[in-house]
């Protein structure tokens, strides 16, 4: 189970986004969340993927705080895949990190050959963020983090990755957390929908 427990943030000299949040969701579920703009939502995604620190609370994956000597078993995706990867680097050595090539992920999520080659420059949105997924979907994720993964992709794009990470993520047992401001989306997708305002106002309750 990955469980948010009690976490609180706020910005330097900023009011508190968010006070003693709890949320828990299990191997292999979809938890879908929508929320006001600039309510804190990417906030708590960088939170439980380990990329700022609480300044309250802590997050755990299947009973272990992680660390920072292992590779992090919540994995975030976001909305901008440009500038989650490196543009000196061949979309190759991107996604190897030190890991073998795992042809079967890359075949259902639509990644082709040739694109292994280019830089990021060469490649659409779409085929990049198909890359992200690839490297955030190594061998030792448990969780994933999608915070507005397809917003800026065309429905058909869309569709296609939603329809590749969902059947990766039943496969393989990962629990996701999907944030998006389309609740059509998250409705079609999602065991079930967390409203981010409600965790906000309802803070000490674990939903
Ligand atoms: N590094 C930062 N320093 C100071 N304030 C920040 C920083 N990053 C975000 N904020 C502020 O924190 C608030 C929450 O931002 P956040 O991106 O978490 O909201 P969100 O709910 O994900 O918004 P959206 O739905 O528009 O993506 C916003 O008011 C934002 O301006």
């Amino acid at each position: 189970m990955l469980e948010v427990n009690g976490i609180s943030y706020r910005y330097q000299n900023e009011s508190w986004l968010f006070k003693q949040l709890n949320i828990t969701i299990e191997p292999g579920e979809v938890v879908g969340l929508f929320g006001p703009s600039g309510s804190g939502k990417s906030t708590m995604a960088k939170i439980i993927a380990g990329y700022i620190k609480p300044q309250e609370g802590f997050v755990k994956a299947d009973g272990e705080h992680y660390f920072h000597n292992k590779v992090n078993p919540v994995q975030l995706v976001w909305q901008h895949p440009e500038k989650a990867i490196n543009p000196r680097w061949r979309m190759k050595e991107t996604i190897i990190e030190g890991e073998q090539l795992d042809e079967g992920l890359l075949h259902t999520l639509g990644i082709r050959n040739e694109w292994l080659t280019r830089f990021p420059s060469e490649l659409s949105g779409g085929e990049l963020q198909r890359f992200c997924l690839a490297r955030a979907l190594g061998p030792s994720t448990r969780y994933l983090i999608a915070d507005e993964m397809t917003t800026m992709l065309d429905a058909l794009t869309q569709a296609q990755i939603w329809h590749a990470v969902l059947r990766l993520t039943k496969e393989r047992n990962v629990g996701m957390l999907a944030i998006s401001h389309d609740r059509h989306l998250l409705s079609r997708i999602s065991g079930r929908i967390i409203d981010f305002s409600d965790l906000v106002h309802n803070s000490s309750e674990t939903v």
